[in-house]
């Protein structure tokens, strides 16, 4: 009798074990799958980025989590610097510019790693050490078998991740995170090759504009001040007639890579129309500096040399209008975005105007609309 009940306590202890496990698995599923379905409506690489980070710590209460990105080009550091990230205040955003550290950790079996945090094998796939005797898993993310980066988990609990473990869970999770990621860059890709101008590489009108409303609403939010400025090339008329269509087309790409080469990342460049261009200074940039930005801009375009098609040298020149939207001085209903543009365009009309080769100055005013106040000259 005696053994039949010890029988059945084992038996009974071996039931509650299997229903606990059968409850954690039940939670596991659970979390998985609400990290699934966010990740399945996601729209931009940014909200992909924000989502892996933040909420995979929190879901499973992880102690750190890394998310590795193979960025060959710098494309998607570009993407994510326009769509607002400060990717220099991500350190658990790792962008590689090559696959190799992906290829030697992964490429043998492309299945994940579990097991104790070591410096040699885990120490690139972590900004900073986790604590010590973590325990990690690095999850491969891949499609048609090429590498796209890595989700990284650490917990300073030293039995989450261990080498025997089943990887399911993990695996899924990977693998939707795969796709997912996949999807995303697609898009992206396809939605800004919309937003880009086919001849110089450039941002487009279309970009811009979306992206100037944008800015402006923030403004509204921070107070910070907001400038644009306007830049035409002088005569440009004269270059096609004197040098041949080609050539103002090659004068036009090769303006365009020298303006963004005077410009931070975050500032946004589009080419407006023909010889046009237009600059967005990225938030905070005040109305001093943003003339001094412009300046610089000029300058560096009237000390660049500039070829035909035959390469013979020929020197251009800019005028430019800035317009600086200043939330102090005007009132927030006032800030739009045509209000803006028509202050930068009125600005660059006084540079044409006053000989070009120039920089004028002035602010979206108030109400009554003032003359832009001219205080720097190109020469
Ligand atoms: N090569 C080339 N020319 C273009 C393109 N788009 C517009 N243009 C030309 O740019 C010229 C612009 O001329 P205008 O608007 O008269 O201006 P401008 O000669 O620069 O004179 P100002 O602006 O007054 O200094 C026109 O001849 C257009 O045909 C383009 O994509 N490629």
């Amino acid at each position: 009798m005696d053994e039949l009940y010890t029988d059945l306590c084992v038996l009974q202890s071996h039931l509650d074990n299997l229903v606990d496990s059968i409850r954690l698995n039940q939670i596991k599923l659970h979390r998985f799958q609400t990290l699934e379905m966010n990740l399945l409506t996601l729209n931009s690489l940014r909200e992909l980025v924000d989502q892996v980070l933040e909420d995979t710590r929190l879901l499973f209460e992880l102690d750190a989590v890394s998310f590795v990105l193979v960025d060959e080009k710098g494309e998607l550091k570009r993407f994510l610097i326009e769509d607002g990230l400060r990717v220099e205040k991500q350190p658990n955003l790792i962008l590689l510019s090559s696959g190799d550290l992906l290829d030697r950790t992964f490429r043998k079996h492309l299945r994940p790693y579990l097991g104790n945090y070591k410096v040699e094998k885990c120490g690139a796939f972590f900004p900073g050490p986790p604590a010590p005797s973590s325990s990690v898993a690095l999850l491969p993310l891949y499609r048609r078998g090429k590498l796209m980066g890595s989700l990284n988990l650490a917990s300073t609990d030293k039995t989450r991740f261990c080498e025997q473990m089943a990887t399911d869970f993990l695996d899924r999770l990977a693998c939707v995170l795969s796709v997912c990621l996949e999807n995303t860059l697609n898009f992206e890709l396809i939605r800004r090759t919309s937003l880009i101008d086919m001849l110089t590489g450039v941002n487009n009108r279309r970009y811009f504009e979306q992206r100037v409303g944008e800015e402006i609403d923030r403004t509204r939010r921070t107070g910070e001040c907001l400038s644009c400025l306007f830049l035409d090339i002088d005569h440009f008329k004269t270059i096609n007639d004197t040098y041949g269509h080609q050539s103002g087309d090659r004068v036009l790409v090769d303006a365009a890579q020298t303006i963004r080469s005077t410009l931070r990342d975050s500032d946004v460049l589009a080419r407006y129309g023909g010889e046009e261009f237009v600059v967005l200074l990225s938030a905070g940039t005040g109305d001093r500096a943003a003339a001094d930005v412009a300046e610089r801009i000029r300058q560096c375009i009237a000390d660049h040399e500039f070829y035909d098609k035959n390469s013979q040298a020929l020197q251009i020149s800019l005028s430019i209008g800035v317009a600086t939207l200043d939330p102090s001085r005007i009132d927030g209903i006032d800030a739009t975005v045509e209000r803006l543009i028509e202050a930068a365009d009125r600005a660059l009309y006084l540079a044409k105007n006053n000989g070009r080769n120039r920089v004028v100055s002035g602010f979206v005013e108030p109400s009554i609309q003032k003359a832009p106040q001219q205080y720097v000259a190109g020469f």
